[in-house]
């Protein structure tokens, strides 16, 4: 019986697992497509190095052309990472049929239409489970679980890391630097994490969530995104403090025909369930008009779950294969994006002031925020340990984004503030 070959591109955290599913599983994968699965190629930049799955040393490769060229690989897999080099390498397998499965979402979020194009010219498939929120299967959820509903709200935690981070700073108060480190080594992080810890990795996914979620091109430019080396310690206690669980969040939400996507620390209730998602768990709320409310959970980050989602887009693409119909999927968007203007954006937020502990101070503030028809929700003032300096923290309740930056600008330009300390979004006290 003739096998399915695969050429691996990268054999690291996520490329290792994808072996071992590959060869522990291959009788459930056999049952299904009728043929053994077989790794003839792996493309990696140290053919010496040790490796924590057995592999015969003859199939790794430096040379990219000795997978992408290879007269025995049906589909590669793309888990090296890289953007610019990569997509050159994947189109050119594209241009060779060979079908392509990534983790990749540096990679789809900016090129992802244009090797979809591609793909659909060579009449092969082009699929990217992994690329969000790892072993969870948000995106076939999406598309074919959805299909016939309209999306109007996706919200979730789709960075493994930074959850981890933030679960680890408010559970058992460990320092930032220190539990990045453990991330790092667990394999969640990014080669480099500072896409995981400044939000682009995220902004990333939920520009490809949106997409698919909206059925419009939202680009990675149109996502707003702020991350979370920002947080400190105070603001994880005031947080706890007033009920709130601080997480990085990902919204898009679609009014009308027009949309919002962001990534930002957000405080939620306690009782949110997305407070509940600790570690490097990811979940993901979706909003259907028909449907309702949905939930995704399940692990973000890590080998084997994220070769899960890998494997078994390659089992799609052969069930495809078989049925002679790869790269028919219709995969064009329906809609023109159309995105808000600030002062159609609506949130709460929370915010940390120092202020001049003196009479009249507080009024002042008040009045900024009245001004602009924004009232508090919740108020606390405390003194501070530096002379003169009060410390306020409000929640507000919902402020356009427009009010809310002329009302940061003017309380930074007021002569009782010491300083702004921080600004978060809250969010989720109603659901939809
Ligand atoms: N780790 C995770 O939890 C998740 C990762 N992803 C994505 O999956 C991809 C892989 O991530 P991960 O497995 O963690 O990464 P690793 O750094 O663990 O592995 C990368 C692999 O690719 C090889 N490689 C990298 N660059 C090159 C190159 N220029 N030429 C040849 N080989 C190369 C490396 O070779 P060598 O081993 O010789 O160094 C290594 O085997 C990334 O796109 C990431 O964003 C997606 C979801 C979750
Ligand atoms: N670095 C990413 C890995 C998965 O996409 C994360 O932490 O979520
Ligand atoms: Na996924």
């Amino acid at each position: 019986m003739k096998s399915i070959g695969v050429g691996l591109l990268g054999l690291g955290t996520v490329g290792t697992g994808v072996v071992k599913i590959i060869k522990n599983h291959q009788d459930k994968l056999m049952h299904q497509i009728g043929c053994p699965i077989e790794v003839k190629k792996i493309l990696v930049k140290n053919v010496n190095k040790e490796r924590e799955v057995e592999i015969d040393p003859s199939i790794l490769t430096t040379n990219i052309n000795d997978v992408i060229e290879h007269p025995e690989v049906d589909v590669v897999i793309e888990v090296m990472g890289g953007v610019e080099e990569t997509k050159k390498h994947l189109l050119a397998a594209l241009r060779n049929k060979k079908h392509v499965v990534t983790a990749n979402k540096d990679l789809v979020a900016v090129y992802g239409s244009e090797i979809h194009a591609c793909a659909s010219e060579n009449r092969c498939d082009f699929y990217y489970e992994a690329s969000v929120a790892g072993g969870i299967p948000i995106l076939r959820g999406l598309v074919d679980g959805l299909a016939s509903d309209k999306i109007t709200k996706l919200m979730g935690i789709v960075n493994g890391t930074t959850n981890f981070i933030l679960t680890k700073m408010s559970k058992n108060g460990s320092p930032y630097e220190e539990v990045l480190a453990e991330a790092q080594s667990l394999g969640f992080a990014e080669a480099d994490p500072t896409s995981d810890v400044e939000g682009l990795d995220a902004a990333r996914k939920m520009a490809i969530l949106s997409t698919l979620g909206f059925s419009m091109n939202i680009d990675l430019k149109d996502v707003s995104v702020k991350g979370i080396s920002q947080i400190t310690e105070e603001d994880l206690n005031y947080s706890k403090r007033l009920g709130y669980t601080m997480k990085l969040i990902g919204i898009a939400k679609q009014d009308g025909e027009k949309v919002e996507v962001s990534v930002q620390p957000t405080l939620l209730p306690d009782e949110h369930p997305l407070s509940a998602v600790n570690d490097e768990y990811n979940a993901v709320y979706v909003y259907g008009e028909a449907v309702g409310e949905t939930m995704f959970y399940g692990p973000g980050a890590g080998g084997l779950p994220t070769a899960t989602a890998i494997v078994s887009d390659l089992v799609v693409v052969m069930k495809n294969m078989r049925l002679g119909v790869n790269g028919r999927t219709i995969v064009s968007p329906q809609y023109e994006k159309s995105l808000k203007e600030n002062s159609e954006i609506f949130s709460k937020y929370f915010l940390r002031i120092h202020v001049k502990d003196q009479v009249g101070s507080f009024a002042k503030i008040t009045t900024i925020f009245s001004e602009r028809g924004v009232s508090f929700e919740k108020i606390l003032q405390l003194p501070l340990k530096e002379k003169d300096l009060a410390e306020i923290v409000v929640v507000t309740h919902t402020a356009s984004l427009k009010d809310y930056e002329e009302i940061l600008q003017q309380l930074s330009d007021s002569d009782v503030v010491s300083q702004v300390k921080s600004s978060y979004r809250v969010e989720g006290d109603d659901v939809q």
